[in-house]
């Protein structure tokens, strides 16, 4: 990164965030309902919840309700997709975990062919196990695992990923099924051979806890809430705003800038123009008709997004 925008002044940037009087009451429209009933059914045959969540975000959107419900479980908060976080703050997230009581945290990356630290799951879940009695269970050596978290955080891609680590194995199969219950409630899938572990093959989706639109807006920003329901071009502008506010340049040279700015229009006009997301519209002006050249501002502010959730504009913790 240029000397200069290491020694910028952050002076001129927003210190908040103007969110006006938006509503987030209907960005997730979510059937909680349904799905923690299922879970709830199912939790009999539960030996620990691994709670999976955003790295970026781990303290936002984080649904307290399962703690509720599926509390009398043991626990494991898995924060997935370190690989786009900023690891530098972990120490920082751990101790306000163990200050909330949220004693078993494990960072991972699902997407790593061989990930070291999905490969210490099954033995923290063994350890967290040991110290926890089994519920009239403890003849049973066959332990099974619920993973539970809001959208896209990774569910699906720790279930392979485990299974990848320990079975060698790829893409998640089913295996098992009972006679009478229904195939999507009680099929398993396993993870591990040695202690032999299972998952239950419906991951639970949660919908995320909005308190507020600023943990909307980083939900949004992480994925986890469709783009649409809150708007890409103020998703763009929180993603500026916060990039900003932690100094992570990186897009000022992959859209040719000069020079950081705060100004979101400004910002996708120019991605606009260097991707050639530009459109010729006929204008009527007082001496006639004319074509100009208008730069096309959702197709700049979908880049801007998308680079972001690939971390090509750098690794934030946005809590
Ligand atoms: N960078 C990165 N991306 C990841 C990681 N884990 C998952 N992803 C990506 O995140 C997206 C969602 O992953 P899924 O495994 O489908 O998430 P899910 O929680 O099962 O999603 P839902 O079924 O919608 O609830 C996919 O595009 C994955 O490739 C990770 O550790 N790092």
């Amino acid at each position: 990164m240029k000397l200069f925008l290491a020694l910028r002044n952050v002076a001129g940037f927003r210190s908040a965030f103007d969110f006006g009087a938006r509503d987030v009451a209907h960005w997730f429209p979510g059937h909680m309902a349904k799905g923690l009933k299922q879970m709830r059914a199912n939790l009999k045959n539960v030996d620990c919840v691994i709670e999976i969540h955003d790295a970026r975000i781990p303290f936002s959107g984080r649904n307290p309700v399962f703690r509720e419900t599926l509390d009398v479980k043991p626990h494991l908060l898995v924060l997935n997709k370190m690989d786009l976080a900023d690891m530098s703050q972990k120490q920082r997230i751990q101790n306000q975990m163990h200050r909330k009581g949220v004693q078993n945290v494990l960072f991972t990356d699902c997407l790593k062919q061989r990930d070291d630290n999905v490969k210490k799951l099954v033995p923290k879940v063994m350890e967290i196990l040991t110290d926890t009695p089994r519920f009239n269970r403890d003849e049973n050596v066959d332990y099974c695992l619920m993973v539970i978290g809001v959208p896209n955080v990774g569910k699906s891609s720790l279930i392979n990923s485990l299974r990848r680590t320990y079975l060698k194995k790829g893409r998640a199969s089913r295996v098992g099924g009972e006679p009478g219950i229904t195939r999507a409630v009680l099929t398993k899938i396993q993870v591990c051979e040695r202690p032999m572990m299972h998952l239950l093959d419906t991951p639970g989706v949660l919908p995320p806890k909005i308190d507020d639109v600023e943990t909307g807006m980083k939900l949004a920003l992480c994925g986890t809430i469709l783009d649409h329901l809150v708007g890409e071009d103020l998703i763009a502008d929180y993603l500026l705003y916060s990039l900003n506010r932690q100094q992570k340049f990186n897009y000022v040279e992959r859209y040719d800038l000069e020079e950081p700015c705060d100004d979101i229009q400004q910002i996708l006009k120019r991605i606009a123009v260097k991707l050639g997301k530009t459109q010729r519209v006929k204008a009527i002006t007082g001496v006639g008709n004319v074509t100009i050249t208008v730069p096309n501002y959702n197709a700049a502010a979908y880049d801007f997004i998308r680079a972001f959730r690939k971390g090509e504009l750098g690794r934030v913790m946005l809590d």
